[in-house]
């Protein structure tokens, strides 16, 4: 795949889980001469970045001077809270990030870098209640959001394709479930991950809790998802503005099946307990992706089988405990 020639990507919520698969990403697809400027919250140091620079995305004037002074050639927006739950435990907190943290990266980019892309991480979740319909979810299907979390990643989706009218050069990417090695278990994968490896270290009994084991979700390892975001920086002289995609298996894994994967791999014998508290008031019963375009378009392919992923997150929470 061709790329540009002196590309600067400025990451912002860098820290979180997906911003050094999308690093990693980046120098792979997009090659060695693709500077990364990775911001977060709080900066810092970090070892897959070096160094972060700190950036609060819900900071106007600290955006536009961020975007001033690095001149993107493309803005991987990830900045989120990103589990369900504590996105709905604080809704002002989630909107002020979700569409006023986007709104802040949009119009400084119009600003100060009017020819920057800006890739937009948004969610498979903005189709809600779609999702009933059973059929695969394609970038034309009606969003129909359910909670705060989809509901506020929809309102930032749909404002940045307003601004797309008024000469904004946005991509809008809405992944769908994504796991892997660093992810925290507010998040199903690793949580049934983390505690099969404190059982297995005797650190707590031999009980699982889970919440709803029925719910069907399109699964993706989270390399494949960076691939995807990094496949639009490295081709977007040949995208439309305003291009969206969806970044989906096309595969529904009940999350029963995907505890019992791991289970399996586990020789502790293990209970598994409902935990009401993990059960959510609006869980769609199942949810699959249709992502034609992103393989049409980007030449994209998830590359990696989701059980090897599942082995690499539960070895990964067994070291992250021998750590502790
Ligand atoms: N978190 C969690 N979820 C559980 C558990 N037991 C069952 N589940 C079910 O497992 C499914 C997946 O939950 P999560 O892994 O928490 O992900 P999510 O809420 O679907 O959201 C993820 O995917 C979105 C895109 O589809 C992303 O936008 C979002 O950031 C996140 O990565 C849900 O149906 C949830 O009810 C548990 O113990 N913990």
């Amino acid at each position: 795949m061709g790329s540009e020639v002196g590309m600067r990507v400025l990451i912002t919520g860098a820290r979180g889980f997906v911003g050094p698969y999308v690093c990693d990403a980046l120098r792979n697809i997009c090659g060695r001469d693709c500077v990364v400027v990775a911001t977060s919250k709080d900066g810092g140091p970090h070892p897959a970045f070096g160094q972060i620079e700190a950036l609060d995305v819900t900071d106007t004037a600290a955006v536009h001077d961020a975007i001033a002074r690095h001149r993107p050639t493309h803005v991987i927006h990830l900045a989120a809270v990103a589990a369900l739950g504590a996105a709905q435990a604080d809704p002002q907190n989630t909107w002020r990030i979700h569409v006023g943290g986007a709104l802040n990266v949009a119009n400084a980019v119009l600003d100060k870098a009017p020819d920057c892309w800006l890739v937009h991480v948004g969610s498979g979740l903005v189709y809600g209640e779609s999702a009933k319909a059973g059929r695969p979810l394609d970038e034309s299907t009606l969003l129909a959001p359910l909670d705060d979390y989809a509901v506020t990643k929809a309102a930032a989706d749909l404002a940045l394709g307003a601004l797309a009218r008024h000469g904004l050069k946005c991509v809008r990417m809405r992944p769908f479930n994504h796991t892997g090695p660093g992810q925290t278990d507010a998040f199903a994968v690793p949580a049934f991950a983390m505690q099969i490896a404190r059982i297995e270290a005797g650190l707590a009994e031999p009980v699982i809790r889970v919440g709803n084991l029925d719910a069907k979700r399109d699964f993706l390892d989270a390399r494949d998802v960076a691939n995807a975001y990094a496949r639009v920086v490295s081709s977007s002289h040949d995208l439309a503005p305003n291009t969206i995609f969806n970044v989906a298996s096309g595969v529904s894994w009940r999350m029963g099946d995907i505890l019992d994967l791991l289970l399996a791999q586990s020789s502790a014998r293990i209970v598994t307990e409902q935990d009401p508290l993990r059960l959510r008031p609006s869980d769609l019963p199942c949810i699959v992706g249709d992502a034609t375009r992103a393989r049409t378009l980007l030449g994209w392919a998830p590359e990696h089988r989701f059980e090897d992923t599942l082995a690499a997150v539960l070895a990964d929470c067994r070291a992250r405990v021998a750590k502790a």
